[in-house]
């Protein structure tokens, strides 16, 4: 199951990431910072004694069935879609199908980094995604944290690198040195404090010095939705849309892709 791969991914991180992320020139924070590192992660198995050396090892786990997508998911809101076609184009598929991916190599990687203020929930929202699980005690961030999912979508391998980093201020340092090479950032803000949604222009701000702003996607997530009554709720959503389309603006993104979204993990 993926997301028992991402606890594994921890452990055994450079074999695993190694092959993945060599084709994948843009998802180089995590490797860089591994190949600087004089470390030695000898591969081991659930005891902690090294595996034999296999001919050929099928390291990754079959890709868990609900992230396998036949068909592309419509959008709900034109406006608030990432894509508008209801597939890949010919060309596209084609390539995919026949191995002719040329430098994009087997795998198709994609890094997302989710910043915000400090106890907004950034790690929540990705649990719920990775594991499915939402803890009600709060450990904070240190650094940065990593998770990664694999999809298939239309037949194609496509993995999802997240990465979660630490809303306090003395960890912003160690943070941003991994924001380099996102293609899609999560700002997350906390629907019930409004200082944290305008923080959401400073988060912005900080991950595109260090990114394209014209290629990358952005979400502007409102969690914890469950401690909102309905009057506070609308007024705040209110207020996230205008960030929103202000942030589309300032930093002319591209778009559809700044969308706004309101989550509560403990509702799902
Ligand atoms: N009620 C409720 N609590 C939430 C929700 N999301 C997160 N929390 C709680 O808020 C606290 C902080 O959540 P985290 O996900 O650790 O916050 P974070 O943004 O990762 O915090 P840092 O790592 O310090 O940056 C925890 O106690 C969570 O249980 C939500 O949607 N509803």
């Amino acid at each position: 199951m993926s997301h028992v791969l991402g606890l594994e991914l921890r452990r055994e991180a450079p074999p695993l990431l190694g092959p993945l992320l060599s084709p994948f020139p843009l998802a180089g924070s995590w490797r860089s910072q591994m190949l600087r590192s004089d470390h030695r992660f000898p591969i081991t198995n659930s005891t902690g004694a090294p595996r034999k050396a296999a001919g050929k090892m099928n390291i990754l786990a079959p890709v868990r069935r609900d992230r396998v997508l036949t068909e592309l998911p419509q959008y709900l809101r034109k406006e608030a879609a990432l894509h508008v076609h209801k597939d890949f184009h010919p060309r596209v598929t084609c390539a995919c199908q026949e191995h002719r991916t040329g430098t994009v190599g087997r795998f198709k990687i994609s890094k997302v980094i989710v910043v915000g203020d400090l106890s907004v929930g950034k790690t929540c929202l990705i649990n719920r995604f990775c594991k499915d699980t939402f803890d009600k005690n709060y450990k904070a961030t240190i650094g940065v944290d990593f998770e990664m999912e694999r999809f298939e979508v239309l037949g194609v391998p496509f993995s999802l690198q997240l990465w979660d980093t630490a809303g306090q201020e003395r960890f912003k340092c160690i943070a941003s040195t991994y924001y380099r090479g996102a293609q899609a950032i999560i700002i997350v803000f906390n629907l019930n404090d409004v200082t944290s949604l305008e923080h959401t222009k400073q988060w912005l701000a900080d991950a595109l010095k260090e990114n394209d702003p014209s290629s990358v996607l952005l979400f502007l997530v409102g969690s914890k939705k469950d401690l909102s009554t309905p009057a506070q709720y609308m007024l705040m959503e209110k207020d996230a849309l205008k960030v929103a389309q202000e942030m589309k603006t300032v930093q002319r993104l591209p778009s559809p892709e700044a969308v706004c979204h309101l989550y509560s993990p403990r509702a799902q």
